[in-house]
């Protein structure tokens, strides 16, 4: 087996009265997309930065090719990249100005620096004032920050947090490419279909823990085929379903109804759609297979709620 390109052993992080990391242990493989997600507070960022070596853990130990981050180690960070939040470009420099400044930071020439440029979609956008970017084009600026000197491990917090869903899209094409390449890439969501979509494996993290990790569709399956069965709202009550699916010997069905659909989550979807169809009530009908939503749910009894 190669070498791991991150391990993390028992890592733990207080600020004040809040453990934001509380004992995370994990293992990413080189060439791996791999993400870590969780609600808002979960510990994500504070877990990212402890790997990127910015942030020293309390205990615990981190390595990255064999060699701990902190404190700083100068022959890593050329092999790491961090995409740095886009709010934080400097003032009145250009798109170009501020790539090639992180370029000169790596020895990294003005050339390499445009072809960056480039590859992201950004050379029509040279001359315009960095904070003067859409949302998605400062993201793709930011990535491209981190990936200029050429990185194997690239860390993302929360990339496509506030986009709207065609720039959410146009960067996963963006993150794809960059890990086709072969780069290990390691990034912080909190929106689960991104992580269903792009990663190889996930760590689930609730409250400074990791929950569980695996591919996201090993830990969906796992549910044993969970479907969640919807119809309009408004045709059956809740409790009209439960008592109706009791009735027909369905008794590890959840019902939820949230104003817009009434969803019924089970593994036994044939006797929901009859007891649906029965009652005349297959107005809007949606069956979907589980999602890490429902990881989510089963994995803290709670919701998700990003
Ligand atoms: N510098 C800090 N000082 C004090 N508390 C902090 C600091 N950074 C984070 N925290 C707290 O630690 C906990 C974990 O925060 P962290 O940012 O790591 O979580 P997260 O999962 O990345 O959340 P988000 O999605 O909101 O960024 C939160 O309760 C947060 O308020």
């Amino acid at each position: 087996m190669t070498a791991p390109a991150i391990v993390a052993d028992g890592v733990r992080k207080r600020y004040g009265d809040i453990q934001a990391v509380d004992g995370v242990s994990l293992r990413i493989e080189a060439g791996e997309f791999y993400g870590i997600l969780g609600p808002n507070g979960a510990g994500k960022t504070t877990t990212l930065e402890i790997m990127e070596g910015v942030r020293e853990p309390d205990e615990g130990r981190i390595e990255l090719f064999g060699q701990s981050p902190w404190p700083r180690n100068l022959d890593l960070l050329t092999r790491i990249g961090v995409q740095f939040q886009a709010s934080s470009f400097l003032d009145k420099m250009t798109t170009r100005e501020t790539i090639r400044l992180f370029a000169s930071f790596y020895r990294v020439g003005a050339r390499q620096a445009d072809a960056m440029l480039e590859r992201v979609g950004l050379t029509e956008f040279a001359q315009v004032p960095a904070d003067k970017l859409s949302g998605g084009q400062a993201q793709r600026l930011s990535i491209a920050c981190g990936l200029v000197h050429d990185p194997e491990i690239v860390f993302l917090d929360e990339p496509t947090a506030g986009l709207d869903p065609q720039a959410r899209r146009n960067l996963w094409d963006l993150l794809r490419d960059v890990n086709e390449e072969g780069r290990t890439v390691v990034l912080t969501t909190h929106y689960l279909d991104e992580a269903e979509v792009l990663c190889d494996r996930v760590s689930v993290m609730e409250r400074g823990k990791v929950l569980r990790t695996g591919a996201p569709a090993a830990l969906v399956r796992e549910l044993d085929n969970m479907v969640r069965v919807s119809v309009e709202s408004g045709l059956l009550t809740p409790d009209a379903m439960r008592d109706s699916l009791k009735d027909v010997g369905v008794v590890d069905a959840t019902v939820e109804d949230d104003g817009v659909l009434l969803t019924v989550t089970t593994v036994a979807p044939g006797p929901v759609l009859s007891v649906l169809a029965d009652r005349g009530a297959l107005r809007g009908l949606e069956v979907r297979g589980a999602t890490l939503e429902d990881v989510f749910l089963q994995l803290t009894g709670r919701e998700y709620r990003s």
